[in-house]
């Protein structure tokens, strides 16, 4: 028996978000048309819904731009806030792409031990080599032995070569020959494992400045992405996290995981709306092909109810 489907295990990931949103969205209809008050009381929702203040007040002014003192039936006012949404979006969904030249491409994984960062890992990899490319991993979170060995067996399960060093052992040297076995044998795409001490920050930050130094010598264009793995249940301390890791290791894109759970998704608009950063994927679940594109319209249709 096959369980649910991704696209039904999303729904689980921001049901939390969708229910308060769309039970907040049906007690405002029917009592007014879209005038001040009521524009208020769907600004509330959509901040009690995890989109954030500054998500929640652009809605409300695109629906006041839009749609003022119109008389909206439940349907198409979360139609209208879907749309909103997807607006935010939009310009945040944007695939890893592999245009690295030389190669290989050098993708940094960043994020806090728990976050979903190793498994995440490996279905990039799987992502990667479904197009064809030619991947390898590099186990740059040394700090702990069983981060080595996690990735260690995912990279063996889906039969990638792995670059790998002793416990305690020098990220940066296991990087940088990472890199050089990478360019020797023609890889496209190198994904490297870095380790996850937030609470450390600033011997992560001197880890991070130390790998970017090494790659810099081999390729001034590496890394040429530096990816934060979020998991998506910790809700609005996903925002807190991107803040700390901007400042840690510059952070040029993002995964979502765990969107399949009992999270609380609205947190991703919130992300797309204040910081920009491009959304890569997300993550729907344990298994290797569980790593999706990020569809801006049918989140929106999600979160809002009208999926
Ligand atoms: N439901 C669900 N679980 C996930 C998802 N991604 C990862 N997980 C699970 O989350 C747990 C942590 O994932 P890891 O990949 O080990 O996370 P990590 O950040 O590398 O954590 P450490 O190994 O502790 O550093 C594992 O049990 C994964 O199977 C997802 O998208 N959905």
């Amino acid at each position: 028996m096959s369980g649910p489907s991704w696209t039904e295990r999303l729904f689980g990931g921001f049901r939390k978000t969708s229910e308060r949103l769309t039970e907040n969205l049906t007690a405002v209809v029917g009592t007014a048309k879209l005038d001040d008050a009521t524009l208020d009381e769907v600004e509330d929702a959509l901040i009690m819904s995890d989109l954030g203040p500054r998500a929640a007040r652009r809605i409300r002014d695109k629906l006041a731009e839009k749609r003022f003192g119109l008389t909206l039936t439940e349907r198409e006012l979360k139609e209208a806030v879907a749309e909103e949404i997807a607006e935010i979006l939009r310009p945040v969904a944007k695939p890893l792409e592999i245009t690295a030249f030389p190669r290989p491409q050098v993708i940094l994984v960043i994020g806090v031990n728990g976050s979903g960062k190793t498994t995440t890992i490996a279905k990039l990899a799987h992502l990667f080599q479904e197009d064809d490319y030619g991947v390898m991993l590099a186990a740059g979170d040394t700090f702990r032995a069983a981060a080595i060995g996690q990735l260690k067996v995912w990279a063996d399960r889906i039969g990638v070569p792995i670059v790998t060093g002793p416990e305690g052992g020098d990220p940066a040297s296991i990087v940088f020959d990472a890199v050089k076995l990478a360019t020797d044998r023609g890889i496209d795409a190198l994904v490297v494992d870095t380790a996850g001490r937030l609470q450390n920050k600033r011997e992560l930050m001197d880890e991070l400045a130390k790998i970017r130094r090494v790659l810099g010598r081999l390729n001034p264009e590496a890394p040429h992405d530096v990816v934060l793995v979020l998991d998506a249940t910790n809700g609005q301390n996903a925002l807190a996290q991107i803040d700390v890791f901007r400042e840690v290791a510059g952070v040029t894109g993002l995964i979502m995981t765990k969107l399949d759970g009992t999270a609380r998704g609205g947190v991703l608009v919130a992300a797309a709306e204040q910081y920009g950063l491009p959304i890569h994927a997300i993550g729907v679940g344990e298994k290797i092909d569980d790593l999706r594109p990020f569809d801006p319209d049918l989140v929106a249709k999600v979160i809002a109810g009208v999926a």
